[in-house]
């Protein structure tokens, strides 16, 4: 609700979102986010609808730079010049030779543990009833592509292709998208401009149409799909834990997901290789590579703190084999004291 009325049908231009956030929390008060991992899981163990929002840095571990990491530059252009649809209609060869370059880093690109770590997150919380839906501002596919289910692309996806003649979307996962930009997009500063005619451009094959295509993310100055923006509201109001992975969470709407969901008392776990401006409003952080923190916060071989818990998270067969080694261990202390008070009966 809060991100519609924001947004209404407005460009929203990306803004550092953290740093008042981080104000008001100083002058409020209000504590620090904790990294008790054994705590984390517990609440995790409980949680029966969790959002995932995950960001660039998800990717940077299957080799995906980050826009900083890539200073936000490919050549000599910003990322936010070169990804608008006045910079399209300028020079089409130049920006489908920048997206051709993501194209082929992200094909070649496999999903990291932190991808796989989800996913498998995913599938065994469905078994039990619970469920995960990712909420990616990625455009890489890779979610997809380590077996998640549940995932919405608010920023689009670049092996999508959208006419700009008759608007017709289609899935392309070809390698070059068209002869013309075979082994172009070199991203260093010193290559110059492939300039392409844009009749040998991406073209659509739609009965005869043979309109420019266009890359099917979302642009700086564009608005989101409002289908995708109803299913992420959904799933916002109503997870009960929400994971803020490997993202600066400064582009809106997508810097007010965690914000949103945290007004709501629910707990924000922030995995990210550094603290943001807006860190310390998120219950945890665990700080590190998220390839790394994730799967360790995520394995089913969790800490169990009671029966209960561990049936929740671990299903009917682990809460069995639990119930085994608690008899074990009741049985071998049985033993204990029983042999204790023979040896003692022999003594006196
Ligand atoms: N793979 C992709 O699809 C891709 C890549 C680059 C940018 N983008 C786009 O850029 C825009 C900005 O998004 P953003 O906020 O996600 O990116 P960003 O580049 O602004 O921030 C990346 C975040 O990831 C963190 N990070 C980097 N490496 C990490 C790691 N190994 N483990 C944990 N955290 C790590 C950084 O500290 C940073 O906070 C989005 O629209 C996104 O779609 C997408
Ligand atoms: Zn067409």
């Amino acid at each position: 609700m809060i991100i519609r009325q924001l947004l209404r049908g407005v460009f929203l231009p990306p803004v550092e979102f953290g740093s008042r956030s981080a104000v008001l929390r100083a002058l409020s008060g209000m504590p620090h986010p904790k990294s008790d991992m054994t705590e984390f899981r517990e609440v995790f163990s409980k949680a029966k609808h969790v959002a995932i929002i995950t960001g660039a840095g998800v990717s940077a571990e299957s080799g995906l730079p980050t826009f900083r990491a890539a200073s936000g530059h490919w050549r000599k252009w910003k990322t936010q010049d070169l990804a608008t649809a006045q910079a399209f209609s300028r020079n089409p060869s130049r920006v489908w030779e920048f997206y051709h370059y993501w194209r082929e880093l992200a094909i070649r690109a496999e999903p990291s543990a932190a991808h796989r770590a989800i996913a498998e997150c995913e599938a065994r919380l469905s078994k039990q009833g619970r469920s995960v839906v990712i909420i990616t501002q990625n455009t890489d596919e890779l979610h997809r592509r380590a077996g998640s289910r549940h995932v919405l692309e608010i920023h689009g996806n670049l092996f999508r292709t959208r006419c700009l003649n008759c608007g017709d979307v289609e899935t392309n996962h070809q390698s070059p998208i068209c002869t013309a930009l075979k082994g172009k997009g070199d991203p260093d500063p010193s290559c110059s401009d492939a300039n392409i005619p844009v009749e040998d451009l991406p073209r659509c094959n739609q009965g005869g149409c043979d309109g420019l295509l266009r890359p099917d993310v979302i642009w700086f100055g564009e608005t989101l799909d409002s289908h995708v923006l109803t299913k992420v509201e959904k799933v916002l109001d109503a997870c009960d834990l929400c994971l803020l992975v490997g993202t600066a969470s400064v582009v809106f709407p997508a810097a007010l997901f965690a914000p949103q969901v945290a007004a709501r008392g629910v707990p924000v776990a922030e995995f990210n290789i550094r603290p943001r401006a807006a860190t310390s409003s998120s219950t945890y952080h665990f700080q590190g590579p998220c390839a790394t923190t994730l799967p360790n916060a995520l394995h089913q071989a969790a800490v169990y703190p009671t029966l209960g818990v561990l049936k929740d998270v671990r299903g009917r067969k682990a809460s069995q084999s639990s119930t085994s080694g608690c008899y074990f261990v009741f049985f071998s202390f049985s033993f204990f004291f029983h042999t204790c008070n023979k040896i003692n009966e022999l003594c006196t």
